[in-house]
């Protein structure tokens, strides 16, 4: 065996789902559950995991630079978090009474607050002020177990301004220690300037932003907001399939507020993935599954804006064998929180997943639906040594014990970036 940098061993229960693709319907029930595990890392890359004792006797005589005891604590994939908004300027709790007054989202959109509000902002913020700004939410993240973030851009809605929000999301991901992938999000709304002009605005993103942002290499993924007042069926259609020639993959807000028909068009232009979906059809549901497309549910935006409707996530996975992803859709507006165990609560809740779903939601089928199963989403020989380390007996407890952080430990890129002291305290309790 050759030499393995980090040892992690002392893992009460470890807990993943296996594969480099989606899990589909009733598989995303199936994770591999082992106690007393231990995982060898060489490099970025996990070399070994299974049962502590076997792990143990494979690395005989291997040369061990770092141990770490995991205190009898779950380990899980480092989480992923497949759609946020992290970048962006100012906040927006000054439309917080207003809200709960019971104006709606987009009728506070048509006003010209909601996302137009963050774009005066995000346009008035320096990349310096914007990239501190998101530093410190994925400081969050990662201290809350996530290892990996989508980032949209989306509140800039001018090329040089969208340009500056993917050049931050770039600066981020070289610099902070979680991974940062980048989305081009020009469609997220009709900018004050083109207001009741928005098809010259969809010309200007097709001929001008889409080539520039797909030449500067500064976005993987095209996401449009096609919804009722702000982009139609028609023009969402236009930017996936230009935005998809020029190489970025279509990714969809769809059928958040009203079923428009966006996991139609999600289906029909093989989207990766589409988001929300709160109002989506059957005959919608049907079409993402035919297409291969991830549904990204976000729990937290509908309990945020006090929705009683939710997406149909029980019958997504159990009629359509959808593989659904989970994520915080982390913004200013709709749902200003960087908290995926809040969001693991909320799928409990309000979209009645079992914990091995939510495990799988928050793990494979997240890295699925920005491209990445293969690298990351599972803990498994080959992957990239991304963990979550929890204070938690089990991956029930997660969703169970809700309002708080019970990650003590993140591995990031097989090196230690978060290690709470309190782990030692488990593992001495534990010996006593
Ligand atoms: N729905 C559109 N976009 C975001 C909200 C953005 C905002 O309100 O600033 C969402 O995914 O919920
Ligand atoms: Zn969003």
């Amino acid at each position: 065996m050759e030499r393995i940098d980090l040892l992690l061993t002392g893992i009460g229960r470890l807990v993943t789902p296996q594969g480099s693709v989606p899990r589909y319907g009733e598989e995303m029930r199936h994770v591999l559950e082992i106690e007393h595990a231990a995982i060898a890392i060489r490099g970025d890359r996990i070399a070994l995991v299974g049962p502590q004792a076997d792990v143990l006797a494979q690395l005989n005589g291997a040369e061990i630079a770092e141990t770490l005891d995991a205190g009898g604590c779950l380990v899980t994939p480092g989480l992923v978090d497949p759609h946020t908004h992290l970048v962006h300027g100012g906040s927006r709790e000054h439309e917080l009474s207003l809200k709960r007054s019971g104006v709606p989202y987009l009728d506070i959109l048509a006003q010209g607050g909601g996302i137009l509000s963050t774009v005066k902002a995000t346009r008035a913020a320096s990349e310096r002020e914007l990239y501190d700004k998101a530093f410190k939410s994925l400081d969050i993240m990662l201290l809350n177990g996530v290892t990996t973030v989508e980032a949209k851009s989306g509140y800039g809605l001018t090329l040089d301004d969208e340009r500056k929000q993917l050049r931050v999301a770039k600066r981020l991901h070289e610099g902070h220690p979680v991974d940062v992938v980048p989305t081009f999000m020009g469609a997220h709304a009709v900018p004050a300037e083109y207001k009741g002009r928005s098809d010259e605005f969809v010309d200007l993103l097709v001929q001008e932003m889409l080539p520039e942002v797909a030449r500067e290499g500064l976005a993987e993924f095209c996401d449009v907001f096609c919804e009722h007042g702000v982009f139609t069926i028609q023009q969402s259609r236009r930017i996936l399939q230009e935005g998809k020639l020029l190489g970025l993959i279509p990714k969809i807000h769809a059928d958040e507020i009203e079923s428009l028909g966006g996991a139609e068009l999600a289906g029909e232009v093989g989207a990766i993935s589409a988001e929300h979906l709160l109002a989506a059809s059957d005959e919608g549901m049907r079409m993402l599954a035919a297409n291969g497309v991830i549904p990204v549910l976000l729990p937290g935006t509908s309990f945020n804006l006090g929705l009683k409707q939710h997406a149909r996530a029980r019958e997504m996975i159990d009629t359509f064998r959808l593989p659904v992803a989970l994520s915080t859709d982390y913004n200013p507006g709709s749902c200003p929180t960087e908290s995926i165990q809040l969001i693991m609560m909320l799928a409990s809740l309000n979209l009645r997943l079992l914990p091995e779903e939510i495990i799988t939601s928050c793990t494979i089928n997240a890295a699925a639906a920005i491209g990445r199963a293969n690298d990351i989403g599972s803990i498994e020989a080959g992957k990239r040594a991304d963990l979550t380390v929890f204070d938690a007996p089990n991956i029930a407890y997660l969703p169970y014990h809700f309002g708080i952080n019970h990650t003590f430990g993140v591995i990031k890129n097989g090196k230690v970036a978060v290690w709470d002291r309190r782990i030692e305290g488990r593992r001495s309790a534990g010996e006593r």
